[in-house]
Protein backbone atom coordinates (compact mmCIF):
# COMPACT_ATOMS: atom_id res chain seq x y z
CA UNK A 1 0.00 0.00 0.00
CA UNK A 2 1.40 3.52 -1.30
CA UNK A 3 2.37 5.64 1.60
CA UNK A 4 2.95 9.48 2.26
CA UNK A 5 5.63 10.42 4.66
CA UNK A 6 4.61 14.07 6.07
CA UNK A 7 7.00 14.09 8.64
CA UNK A 8 9.13 17.17 6.81
CA UNK A 9 5.27 18.63 6.76
CA UNK A 10 5.31 18.66 10.65
CA UNK A 11 8.73 19.58 11.21
CA UNK A 12 9.18 22.56 8.97
CA UNK A 13 6.70 24.58 11.34
CA UNK A 14 9.66 26.04 12.82
CA UNK A 15 12.31 24.64 15.06
CA UNK A 16 10.27 25.32 17.67
CA UNK A 17 7.77 21.83 17.01
CA UNK A 18 10.95 19.62 15.95
CA UNK A 19 12.26 17.74 19.02
CA UNK A 20 15.09 20.00 19.98
CA UNK A 21 16.33 21.28 23.46
CA UNK A 22 15.09 24.98 22.91
CA UNK A 23 11.69 23.58 22.70
CA UNK A 24 11.58 21.16 25.59
CA UNK A 25 13.10 24.17 27.89
CA UNK A 26 10.49 26.48 26.86
CA UNK A 27 7.82 24.02 27.45
CA UNK A 28 9.46 23.54 30.80
CA UNK A 29 9.27 26.94 31.67
CA UNK A 30 6.14 27.19 30.62
CA UNK A 31 4.92 24.32 32.93
CA UNK A 32 6.95 25.99 36.01
CA UNK A 33 5.23 28.96 35.48
CA UNK A 34 1.78 27.80 35.31
CA UNK A 35 2.50 25.46 38.55
CA UNK A 36 3.27 29.01 40.12
CA UNK A 37 0.09 30.63 38.98
CA UNK A 38 -2.06 27.62 39.52
CA UNK A 39 -0.86 27.33 43.49
CA UNK A 40 -4.23 26.08 45.59
CA UNK A 41 -6.77 28.74 45.82
CA UNK A 42 -6.72 30.06 42.57
CA UNK A 43 -9.13 27.85 40.64
CA UNK A 44 -11.94 27.52 43.44
CA UNK A 45 -14.05 29.69 41.85
CA UNK A 46 -14.34 26.32 39.36
CA UNK A 47 -13.88 28.65 36.53
CA UNK A 48 -11.78 26.67 33.40
CA UNK A 49 -8.18 28.49 34.21
CA UNK A 50 -6.65 30.78 31.40
CA UNK A 51 -3.30 28.13 31.85
CA UNK A 52 -4.75 25.25 31.38
CA UNK A 53 -4.60 24.87 27.63
CA UNK A 54 -0.87 25.77 27.65
CA UNK A 55 -0.42 23.66 30.39
CA UNK A 56 -2.04 20.38 27.81
CA UNK A 57 0.28 21.64 24.58
CA UNK A 58 3.29 21.56 27.37
CA UNK A 59 3.33 18.92 28.69
CA UNK A 60 2.10 17.03 25.30
CA UNK A 61 5.22 18.69 23.72
CA UNK A 62 7.20 16.91 26.46
CA UNK A 63 5.87 13.57 26.21
CA UNK A 64 5.60 13.35 22.88
CA UNK A 65 9.49 14.31 21.97
CA UNK A 66 10.49 12.02 25.49
CA UNK A 67 14.01 12.51 25.56
CA UNK A 68 15.79 14.44 28.81
CA UNK A 69 13.30 17.12 28.49
CA UNK A 70 10.50 14.63 29.12
CA UNK A 71 12.83 13.05 32.40
CA UNK A 72 12.87 16.24 33.70
CA UNK A 73 9.45 16.91 33.64
CA UNK A 74 8.58 13.30 34.96
CA UNK A 75 10.68 13.83 38.00
CA UNK A 76 9.27 17.54 39.05
CA UNK A 77 5.28 16.07 38.33
CA UNK A 78 3.58 15.75 41.05
CA UNK A 79 1.78 12.20 40.89
CA UNK A 80 3.31 9.17 38.65
CA UNK A 81 1.98 6.87 36.21
CA UNK A 82 -0.15 8.50 33.39
CA UNK A 83 -1.06 11.80 35.26
CA UNK A 84 1.34 14.82 34.11
CA UNK A 85 1.04 17.99 35.67
CA UNK A 86 3.46 19.94 38.49
CA UNK A 87 0.59 21.05 40.90
CA UNK A 88 -2.50 18.50 42.09
CA UNK A 89 -4.27 21.55 39.94
CA UNK A 90 -4.59 20.09 36.59
CA UNK A 91 -3.28 16.69 35.37
CA UNK A 92 -3.07 15.95 31.99
CA UNK A 93 -4.04 12.15 31.56
CA UNK A 94 -1.56 10.16 28.95
CA UNK A 95 -1.40 6.03 29.16
CA UNK A 96 -3.98 5.43 31.20
CA UNK A 97 -5.22 2.11 30.75
CA UNK A 98 -8.80 2.33 31.88
CA UNK A 99 -9.40 5.93 30.29
CA UNK A 100 -12.62 4.60 29.13
CA UNK A 101 -14.23 4.17 32.14
CA UNK A 102 -12.50 6.99 34.17
CA UNK A 103 -14.49 9.00 31.87
CA UNK A 104 -17.39 7.42 32.09
CA UNK A 105 -17.90 8.95 35.75
CA UNK A 106 -21.39 11.04 35.73
CA UNK A 107 -21.20 14.60 35.75
CA UNK A 108 -21.56 14.85 39.85
CA UNK A 109 -17.94 13.39 39.63
CA UNK A 110 -16.26 14.52 36.15
CA UNK A 111 -18.08 17.68 35.19
CA UNK A 112 -17.79 19.43 31.68
CA UNK A 113 -20.42 22.10 32.56
CA UNK A 114 -17.42 24.31 33.86
CA UNK A 115 -15.46 23.92 30.89
CA UNK A 116 -18.66 24.75 28.85
CA UNK A 117 -19.00 28.17 30.49
CA UNK A 118 -15.98 29.09 30.17
CA UNK A 119 -16.20 28.54 26.64
CA UNK A 120 -19.01 30.23 26.60
CA UNK A 121 -18.34 33.27 27.91
CA UNK A 122 -14.47 33.83 27.48
CA UNK A 123 -14.71 32.20 24.22
CA UNK A 124 -18.14 32.31 22.11
CA UNK A 125 -18.58 35.74 24.09
CA UNK A 126 -22.07 35.41 25.84
CA UNK A 127 -21.97 37.85 28.77
CA UNK A 128 -21.68 36.15 32.12
CA UNK A 129 -24.45 36.44 34.53
CA UNK A 130 -24.96 34.32 37.39
CA UNK A 131 -28.83 33.77 35.73
CA UNK A 132 -28.08 32.63 32.43
CA UNK A 133 -25.25 30.32 34.13
CA UNK A 134 -27.92 28.83 36.22
CA UNK A 135 -30.09 28.59 32.87
CA UNK A 136 -27.65 27.06 30.94
CA UNK A 137 -27.05 24.74 33.71
CA UNK A 138 -30.48 23.74 33.72
CA UNK A 139 -30.52 23.30 29.78
CA UNK A 140 -27.51 22.01 28.17
CA UNK A 141 -28.26 18.46 28.96
CA UNK A 142 -30.97 18.55 27.34
CA UNK A 143 -29.64 20.88 24.84
CA UNK A 144 -26.66 18.17 24.48
CA UNK A 145 -29.06 14.97 23.65
CA UNK A 146 -30.80 17.00 21.22
CA UNK A 147 -28.09 17.32 19.13
CA UNK A 148 -26.89 13.52 19.99
CA UNK A 149 -30.67 12.63 18.33
CA UNK A 150 -30.05 14.08 15.49
CA UNK A 151 -26.47 13.81 14.82
CA UNK A 152 -24.99 10.39 16.20
CA UNK A 153 -28.57 7.90 16.07
CA UNK A 154 -27.63 6.02 13.06
CA UNK A 155 -30.86 6.42 11.21
CA UNK A 156 -31.17 10.34 12.36
CA UNK A 157 -27.57 10.96 10.98
CA UNK A 158 -27.87 9.14 7.76
CA UNK A 159 -30.44 10.74 6.77
CA UNK A 160 -29.55 14.17 7.68
CA UNK A 161 -26.20 13.67 5.24
CA UNK A 162 -28.50 12.06 2.58
CA UNK A 163 -30.59 15.65 2.76
CA UNK A 164 -27.24 17.74 2.23
CA UNK A 165 -27.05 16.14 -1.18
CA UNK A 166 -23.26 15.50 -1.41
CA UNK A 167 -23.64 13.66 -4.45
CA UNK A 168 -25.75 16.72 -6.01
CA UNK A 169 -23.84 19.49 -4.81
CA UNK A 170 -20.19 17.97 -5.59
CA UNK A 171 -21.55 18.67 -9.33
CA UNK A 172 -20.83 22.07 -8.61
CA UNK A 173 -17.49 22.07 -6.15
CA UNK A 174 -16.05 24.43 -9.20
CA UNK A 175 -18.78 25.47 -11.62
CA UNK A 176 -16.19 27.04 -14.70
CA UNK A 177 -17.34 30.61 -14.00
CA UNK A 178 -16.09 33.86 -15.50
CA UNK A 179 -18.53 36.02 -13.32
CA UNK A 180 -17.89 36.26 -9.69
CA UNK A 181 -21.87 36.45 -9.22
CA UNK A 182 -22.09 33.30 -11.12
CA UNK A 183 -19.62 31.11 -8.41
CA UNK A 184 -20.69 28.74 -6.16
CA UNK A 185 -20.88 29.70 -2.13
CA UNK A 186 -18.23 27.93 -1.62
CA UNK A 187 -15.90 29.24 -4.27
CA UNK A 188 -16.39 32.59 -3.29
CA UNK A 189 -13.23 32.57 -1.00
CA UNK A 190 -11.41 30.24 -3.09
CA UNK A 191 -9.62 32.63 -5.18
CA UNK A 192 -10.62 30.09 -8.01
CA UNK A 193 -9.08 31.37 -11.48
CA UNK A 194 -10.49 29.54 -15.04
CA UNK A 195 -7.62 28.08 -16.53
CA UNK A 196 -9.63 26.75 -19.81
CA UNK A 197 -12.65 25.13 -20.35
CA UNK A 198 -11.84 22.26 -18.58
CA UNK A 199 -9.29 23.22 -15.77
CA UNK A 200 -9.45 25.38 -12.41
CA UNK A 201 -6.98 26.76 -9.57
CA UNK A 202 -8.69 26.92 -6.36
CA UNK A 203 -7.38 27.09 -2.57
CA UNK A 204 -7.81 23.69 -1.72
CA UNK A 205 -8.67 24.75 2.04
CA UNK A 206 -10.94 27.55 1.13
CA UNK A 207 -12.89 25.48 -1.32
CA UNK A 208 -13.28 22.29 0.36
CA UNK A 209 -13.80 23.75 4.25
CA UNK A 210 -16.92 26.04 2.44
CA UNK A 211 -18.26 23.34 0.70
CA UNK A 212 -18.45 21.05 3.51
CA UNK A 213 -19.52 24.28 5.60
CA UNK A 214 -22.36 24.49 3.40
CA UNK A 215 -23.48 20.75 3.19
CA UNK A 216 -23.47 20.85 7.34
CA UNK A 217 -24.98 24.08 8.01
CA UNK A 218 -28.43 23.69 6.47
CA UNK A 219 -28.83 20.86 8.48
CA UNK A 220 -29.05 22.71 12.04
CA UNK A 221 -30.57 26.11 10.64
CA UNK A 222 -32.54 25.38 6.80
CA UNK A 223 -31.65 26.40 3.82
CA UNK A 224 -32.48 30.23 4.60
CA UNK A 225 -29.67 31.02 6.81
CA UNK A 226 -26.80 31.17 4.53
CA UNK A 227 -28.62 32.53 2.00
CA UNK A 228 -29.64 35.52 4.11
CA UNK A 229 -26.24 35.84 5.82
CA UNK A 230 -23.62 36.23 3.15
CA UNK A 231 -21.13 37.12 5.92
CA UNK A 232 -21.17 34.07 8.25
CA UNK A 233 -18.45 31.33 6.47
CA UNK A 234 -16.35 34.05 6.28
CA UNK A 235 -16.94 35.11 9.87
CA UNK A 236 -16.92 31.96 11.20
CA UNK A 237 -13.51 31.42 9.89
CA UNK A 238 -11.73 34.54 11.21
CA UNK A 239 -13.35 33.69 14.68
CA UNK A 240 -12.01 30.18 14.74
CA UNK A 241 -8.56 30.69 13.30
CA UNK A 242 -7.62 34.04 14.44
CA UNK A 243 -10.14 34.92 17.93
CA UNK A 244 -10.56 31.29 19.54
CA UNK A 245 -6.61 30.70 20.44
CA UNK A 246 -6.17 33.98 21.69
CA UNK A 247 -9.77 33.91 23.84
CA UNK A 248 -8.91 30.31 25.00
CA UNK A 249 -5.63 31.35 26.61
CA UNK A 250 -6.95 34.05 28.32
CA UNK A 251 -5.68 37.24 26.03
CA UNK A 252 -8.45 40.13 26.91
CA UNK A 253 -10.19 41.04 23.65
CA UNK A 254 -9.45 44.81 24.58
CA UNK A 255 -6.64 44.32 23.70
CA UNK A 256 -5.57 46.67 20.83
CA UNK A 257 -4.01 43.93 18.14
CA UNK A 258 -6.04 43.65 14.93
CA UNK A 259 -6.43 40.63 15.12
CA UNK A 260 -8.70 40.70 18.18
CA UNK A 261 -10.63 43.22 16.83
CA UNK A 262 -11.43 41.87 13.66
CA UNK A 263 -12.10 38.44 15.67
CA UNK A 264 -14.63 40.23 17.88
CA UNK A 265 -16.44 42.17 15.31
CA UNK A 266 -16.72 38.88 13.66
CA UNK A 267 -18.00 37.26 16.19
CA UNK A 268 -20.60 39.69 17.33
CA UNK A 269 -21.92 39.59 13.47
CA UNK A 270 -21.97 35.50 14.10
CA UNK A 271 -24.64 36.41 17.28
CA UNK A 272 -26.90 38.90 15.67
CA UNK A 273 -26.99 36.17 12.60
CA UNK A 274 -27.70 33.16 15.15
CA UNK A 275 -30.02 35.68 16.92
CA UNK A 276 -31.93 35.79 14.05
CA UNK A 277 -32.51 32.59 13.49
CA UNK A 278 -34.33 32.51 17.13
CA UNK A 279 -36.21 35.06 16.28
CA UNK A 280 -37.63 33.75 13.52
CA UNK A 281 -37.92 30.50 14.77
CA UNK A 282 -39.67 31.23 17.53
CA UNK A 283 -42.40 33.18 15.09
CA UNK A 284 -42.47 30.52 13.08
CA UNK A 285 -42.93 27.77 15.59
CA UNK A 286 -45.62 30.08 17.58
CA UNK A 287 -47.40 30.43 14.33
CA UNK A 288 -46.89 34.55 14.20
CA UNK A 289 -45.86 36.15 10.79
CA UNK A 290 -42.44 35.33 10.40
CA UNK A 291 -39.73 38.29 9.69
CA UNK A 292 -39.12 38.70 5.91
CA UNK A 293 -41.57 36.27 5.10
CA UNK A 294 -38.66 33.29 5.68
CA UNK A 295 -39.29 29.82 5.07
CA UNK A 296 -38.60 28.08 8.38
CA UNK A 297 -40.01 24.87 7.90
CA UNK A 298 -37.04 23.31 7.46
CA UNK A 299 -34.90 24.19 10.50
CA UNK A 300 -33.96 21.31 12.54
CA UNK A 301 -35.43 19.48 15.40
CA UNK A 302 -31.97 21.03 17.32
CA UNK A 303 -32.95 24.43 17.02
CA UNK A 304 -36.89 23.57 17.59
CA UNK A 305 -35.99 21.76 21.10
CA UNK A 306 -33.85 24.70 21.78
CA UNK A 307 -36.24 27.51 21.01
CA UNK A 308 -38.76 25.76 23.25
CA UNK A 309 -36.05 24.80 26.53
CA UNK A 310 -35.10 28.69 26.25
CA UNK A 311 -39.02 29.72 26.40
CA UNK A 312 -39.21 27.70 29.20
CA UNK A 313 -36.25 29.05 31.03
CA UNK A 314 -37.43 33.01 29.64
CA UNK A 315 -34.14 33.16 28.23
CA UNK A 316 -33.82 36.49 26.08
CA UNK A 317 -33.06 36.41 22.09
CA UNK A 318 -29.52 37.85 22.56
CA UNK A 319 -28.64 35.32 24.81
CA UNK A 320 -29.57 32.52 22.29
CA UNK A 321 -27.62 33.80 19.68
CA UNK A 322 -24.94 34.33 21.87
CA UNK A 323 -25.08 30.72 23.24
CA UNK A 324 -25.79 29.00 19.59
CA UNK A 325 -21.98 30.08 18.69
CA UNK A 326 -20.51 26.92 20.33
CA UNK A 327 -23.53 24.66 18.24
CA UNK A 328 -22.67 26.64 15.20
CA UNK A 329 -18.38 26.16 15.71
CA UNK A 330 -18.80 22.96 17.18
CA UNK A 331 -20.73 21.19 14.23
CA UNK A 332 -17.94 22.71 11.94
CA UNK A 333 -14.64 23.88 13.09
CA UNK A 334 -13.00 19.96 12.94
CA UNK A 335 -15.10 18.81 10.45
CA UNK A 336 -15.05 20.90 7.62
CA UNK A 337 -10.56 21.53 7.82
CA UNK A 338 -10.39 17.28 8.38
CA UNK A 339 -12.36 17.15 5.10
CA UNK A 340 -9.37 19.73 3.37
CA UNK A 341 -7.48 16.80 4.91
CA UNK A 342 -8.47 13.99 4.08
CA UNK A 343 -8.96 14.86 0.46
CA UNK A 344 -5.64 16.38 0.38
CA UNK A 345 -4.25 12.77 1.60
CA UNK A 346 -6.34 10.92 -0.26
CA UNK A 347 -5.16 12.92 -3.40
CA UNK A 348 -1.65 12.80 -3.00
CA UNK A 349 -0.86 9.58 -1.68
CA UNK A 350 0.39 8.14 -5.03
CA UNK A 351 -2.50 5.06 -6.21
CA UNK A 352 -4.89 6.03 -3.23
CA UNK A 353 -7.62 7.59 -5.50
CA UNK A 354 -7.54 4.94 -8.17
CA UNK A 355 -7.80 2.36 -5.22
CA UNK A 356 -10.38 3.72 -3.69
CA UNK A 357 -12.57 4.58 -6.86
CA UNK A 358 -12.59 1.21 -7.55
CA UNK A 359 -13.65 0.22 -3.78
CA UNK A 360 -16.62 2.47 -4.23
CA UNK A 361 -17.35 1.74 -7.64
CA UNK A 362 -20.58 -0.32 -7.19
CA UNK A 363 -21.99 1.80 -4.84
CA UNK A 364 -21.80 5.19 -7.10
CA UNK A 365 -22.25 5.75 -10.68
CA UNK A 366 -21.52 8.46 -12.40
CA UNK A 367 -23.39 9.66 -15.77
CA UNK A 368 -22.23 12.97 -17.79
CA UNK A 369 -20.32 14.60 -15.01
CA UNK A 370 -22.52 14.13 -12.77
CA UNK A 371 -23.22 11.30 -9.65
CA UNK A 372 -26.99 9.49 -10.54
CA UNK A 373 -26.92 7.13 -7.89
CA UNK A 374 -24.66 6.72 -4.40
CA UNK A 375 -25.78 4.14 -2.24
CA UNK A 376 -24.53 6.03 1.04
CA UNK A 377 -24.74 2.75 3.61
CA UNK A 378 -22.56 0.57 0.88
CA UNK A 379 -20.07 3.78 0.34
CA UNK A 380 -19.85 4.11 4.86
CA UNK A 381 -18.82 0.38 4.22
CA UNK A 382 -15.75 0.70 2.00
CA UNK A 383 -13.07 -0.35 4.06
CA UNK A 384 -10.22 1.56 2.44
CA UNK A 385 -12.46 4.53 2.50
CA UNK A 386 -13.29 4.20 6.26
CA UNK A 387 -9.77 3.71 7.22
CA UNK A 388 -8.32 6.39 5.61
CA UNK A 389 -10.69 8.59 7.47
CA UNK A 390 -9.43 6.94 10.80
CA UNK A 391 -5.71 7.62 9.17
CA UNK A 392 -6.94 11.63 8.76
CA UNK A 393 -7.96 11.85 12.39
CA UNK A 394 -5.16 10.47 13.42
CA UNK A 395 -2.87 12.56 11.50
CA UNK A 396 -4.83 15.60 12.61
CA UNK A 397 -6.89 15.31 15.18
CA UNK A 398 -6.27 16.90 18.71
CA UNK A 399 -9.28 15.69 20.93
CA UNK A 400 -9.25 16.45 24.37
CA UNK A 401 -11.76 15.37 27.50
CA UNK A 402 -11.27 18.33 29.63
CA UNK A 403 -13.53 17.80 33.04
CA UNK A 404 -13.30 19.50 36.47
CA UNK A 405 -13.05 16.83 39.69
CA UNK A 406 -16.50 18.01 40.97
CA UNK A 407 -16.04 14.97 43.63
CA UNK A 408 -13.02 13.62 45.01
CA UNK A 409 -12.27 10.40 43.08
CA UNK A 410 -9.57 7.32 43.56
CA UNK A 411 -8.07 6.37 40.10
CA UNK A 412 -5.94 3.17 39.77
CA UNK A 413 -3.48 3.44 37.29
CA UNK A 414 -1.11 0.24 37.18
CA UNK A 415 0.92 0.31 40.22
CA UNK A 416 -0.05 3.78 41.06
CA UNK A 417 -3.22 4.89 43.21
CA UNK A 418 -3.80 8.63 42.66
CA UNK A 419 -6.48 10.63 44.86
CA UNK A 420 -7.76 13.29 42.87
CA UNK A 421 -9.17 16.35 45.15
CA UNK A 422 -12.37 18.23 44.12
CA UNK A 423 -11.91 21.15 42.64
CA UNK A 424 -9.05 20.22 40.45
CA UNK A 425 -8.96 19.70 36.92
CA UNK A 426 -8.13 16.90 34.54
CA UNK A 427 -7.57 16.79 30.59
CA UNK A 428 -7.58 13.03 28.60
CA UNK A 429 -4.88 14.61 25.54
CA UNK A 430 -6.07 11.39 23.44
CA UNK A 431 -3.98 12.92 20.64
CA UNK A 432 -0.27 12.23 22.16
CA UNK A 433 -0.80 8.47 21.44
CA UNK A 434 -1.63 9.27 18.02
CA UNK A 435 2.09 9.98 17.11
CA UNK A 436 3.54 6.95 19.52
CA UNK A 437 5.38 4.61 17.46
CA UNK A 438 4.64 2.29 20.03
CA UNK A 439 1.38 2.48 18.84
CA UNK A 440 1.64 3.39 15.10
CA UNK A 441 5.04 2.72 13.51
CA UNK A 442 5.93 5.22 11.58
CA UNK A 443 3.39 7.49 12.98
CA UNK A 444 4.52 10.60 10.65
CA UNK A 445 3.20 8.31 7.70
CA UNK A 446 -0.51 8.87 6.36
CA UNK A 447 -0.97 4.94 5.92
CA UNK A 448 -4.02 4.52 4.44
CA UNK A 449 -4.85 1.18 5.29
CA UNK A 450 -3.20 1.20 9.21
CA UNK A 451 -6.84 0.47 10.69
CA UNK A 452 -7.91 -2.35 8.16
CA UNK A 453 -8.82 -5.47 9.79
CA UNK A 454 -10.27 -8.91 9.01
CA UNK A 455 -13.17 -9.54 10.95
CA UNK A 456 -14.72 -12.47 11.81
CA UNK A 457 -16.45 -13.11 8.64
CA UNK A 458 -13.09 -12.77 6.78
CA UNK A 459 -13.73 -8.99 5.16
CA UNK A 460 -11.59 -6.13 5.29
CA UNK A 461 -13.15 -3.83 7.97
CA UNK A 462 -11.81 -0.40 9.75
CA UNK A 463 -11.68 -0.55 13.77
CA UNK A 464 -11.04 2.69 15.60
CA UNK A 465 -8.78 0.31 17.85
CA UNK A 466 -6.79 2.66 20.52
CA UNK A 467 -8.44 6.18 18.22
CA UNK A 468 -10.46 8.74 20.39
CA UNK A 469 -11.35 11.47 17.91
CA UNK A 470 -14.48 11.99 19.44
CA UNK A 471 -13.36 12.70 23.33
CA UNK A 472 -15.01 9.89 25.69
CA UNK A 473 -17.61 9.36 28.63
CA UNK A 474 -20.51 10.84 28.92
CA UNK A 475 -19.12 14.09 27.62
CA UNK A 476 -18.12 12.34 24.51
CA UNK A 477 -18.97 14.10 20.92
CA UNK A 478 -22.47 14.58 20.10
CA UNK A 479 -22.20 14.99 16.11
CA UNK A 480 -19.70 11.94 15.52
CA UNK A 481 -22.29 9.37 13.24
CA UNK A 482 -23.30 12.74 11.06
CA UNK A 483 -19.50 14.33 11.30
CA UNK A 484 -17.76 10.77 9.48
CA UNK A 485 -20.31 10.35 7.40
CA UNK A 486 -20.58 13.60 6.30
CA UNK A 487 -16.55 13.12 5.74
CA UNK A 488 -16.53 10.19 3.94
CA UNK A 489 -19.49 10.96 1.55
CA UNK A 490 -17.62 14.37 0.52
CA UNK A 491 -14.66 12.29 -0.22
CA UNK A 492 -16.99 9.53 -2.12
CA UNK A 493 -18.35 12.00 -4.22
CA UNK A 494 -15.23 13.72 -5.02
CA UNK A 495 -12.89 11.66 -5.85
CA UNK A 496 -15.77 10.38 -8.16
CA UNK A 497 -16.15 13.79 -10.29
CA UNK A 498 -12.89 15.37 -9.75
CA UNK A 499 -9.30 15.13 -10.73
CA UNK A 500 -7.34 17.50 -8.09
CA UNK A 501 -3.49 18.36 -8.72
CA UNK A 502 -1.11 20.52 -7.56
CA UNK A 503 -0.13 23.67 -8.83
CA UNK A 504 3.40 22.73 -9.53
CA UNK A 505 5.14 19.70 -9.59
CA UNK A 506 4.13 17.73 -6.72
CA UNK A 507 1.97 17.47 -3.92
CA UNK A 508 3.30 19.81 -0.95
CA UNK A 509 1.46 18.97 2.12
CA UNK A 510 1.71 22.49 3.93
CA UNK A 511 3.24 22.61 7.96
CA UNK A 512 1.12 22.24 10.25
CA UNK A 513 -0.39 24.06 13.51
CA UNK A 514 -2.27 23.49 16.17
CA UNK A 515 -5.88 24.67 15.27
CA UNK A 516 -9.08 24.71 17.89
CA UNK A 517 -9.47 20.60 17.70
CA UNK A 518 -7.85 20.11 14.06
CA UNK A 519 -4.45 20.90 13.20
CA UNK A 520 -4.29 23.40 10.60
CA UNK A 521 -2.49 23.75 7.41
CA UNK A 522 -0.13 27.53 7.95
CA UNK A 523 -0.47 27.69 4.28
CA UNK A 524 -3.63 26.87 1.55
CA UNK A 525 -2.82 24.46 -1.41
CA UNK A 526 -3.13 25.63 -4.58
CA UNK A 527 -4.66 23.28 -6.64
CA UNK A 528 -5.90 22.67 -10.44
CA UNK A 529 -9.25 20.86 -10.27
CA UNK A 530 -10.47 18.94 -13.86
CA UNK A 531 -13.55 17.29 -14.54
CA UNK A 532 -12.95 13.23 -14.01
CA UNK A 533 -12.86 11.33 -17.21
CA UNK A 534 -15.04 8.35 -16.55
CA UNK A 535 -14.96 5.63 -18.92
C1 LIG B 1 -14.55 15.62 12.68
C2 LIG B 1 -15.47 16.27 13.35
C3 LIG B 1 -15.57 16.35 14.86
C4 LIG B 1 -14.63 16.05 15.80
C5 LIG B 1 -13.21 15.55 15.59
C6 LIG B 1 -15.24 16.31 17.09
C7 LIG B 1 -14.61 16.11 18.31
C8 LIG B 1 -15.16 16.40 19.54
C9 LIG B 1 -14.47 16.25 20.79
C10 LIG B 1 -13.04 15.75 20.98
C11 LIG B 1 -15.32 16.65 21.77
C12 LIG B 1 -15.02 16.71 23.28
C13 LIG B 1 -15.31 15.36 23.88
C14 LIG B 1 -14.89 15.22 25.30
O1 LIG B 1 -14.85 16.23 26.04
O2 LIG B 1 -14.58 14.10 25.72
C15 LIG B 1 -16.56 17.03 21.14
C16 LIG B 1 -17.67 17.49 21.82
C17 LIG B 1 -18.83 17.85 21.19
N1 LIG B 1 -19.12 17.81 19.85
FE1 LIG B 1 -17.86 17.18 18.37
N2 LIG B 1 -16.51 16.75 16.90
C18 LIG B 1 -16.77 16.78 15.55
C19 LIG B 1 -17.94 17.15 14.93
C20 LIG B 1 -19.09 17.53 15.59
C21 LIG B 1 -20.35 17.84 14.96
C22 LIG B 1 -20.62 17.73 13.46
C23 LIG B 1 -21.22 18.21 15.95
C24 LIG B 1 -22.66 18.64 15.86
C25 LIG B 1 -23.43 18.49 14.87
C26 LIG B 1 -20.51 18.11 17.20
C27 LIG B 1 -21.06 18.40 18.44
C28 LIG B 1 -20.40 18.27 19.65
C29 LIG B 1 -21.00 18.59 20.94
C30 LIG B 1 -22.41 19.13 21.18
C31 LIG B 1 -20.01 18.33 21.91
C32 LIG B 1 -20.14 18.54 23.43
C33 LIG B 1 -20.57 17.23 24.05
C34 LIG B 1 -20.80 17.27 25.53
O3 LIG B 1 -20.19 18.11 26.22
O4 LIG B 1 -21.60 16.47 26.02
N3 LIG B 1 -19.23 17.70 16.94
N4 LIG B 1 -16.44 16.87 19.77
Amino acid sequence: MAQLDISDALNKYGTLFTENKAASIIAIVVLLAISYYSLPGSTKEKHLPVWLPLEIGAASYLISSGGLGLSIYSSLRKYGGSLFGLTSQHQVIHGLPSLDKFLSQGSHILDGFPRDWALSTKVFGAHSTADVKETLHTVLHRMNALTERLFVNEANATAAVEACDIPGNAASLVTFSSKPENLARWERSANVKLIDSQTVEADMLHLVRDFGACMSIPQLYGRHFLEREQTVLDDLWIFDNDLFPLMMVGIPQWVPFKMIKDGVAARSRLHKSLEGVYRRADQYLKGEPVDDDTDMSDISSVIRGRVKLYDENGLTMDYRGQLELGNLWGQNANTQPMVFWFLLFIYSTPGLVEQLRKEISSHVTVTDSKITSFDLQGITRCALLKGSVYETFRMVDEPTSIRYVRKPITLSDGQYTHNLKEGTWISAAHAIANKDAANYPEPHKFVPDRFLEIDENGARTARYGKLRPWGGGAGICKGRTFAEKEIIAIGAAVISLWDISPVGKEWVIPPMRPGTGTMQPVSDVRVRISRREVH
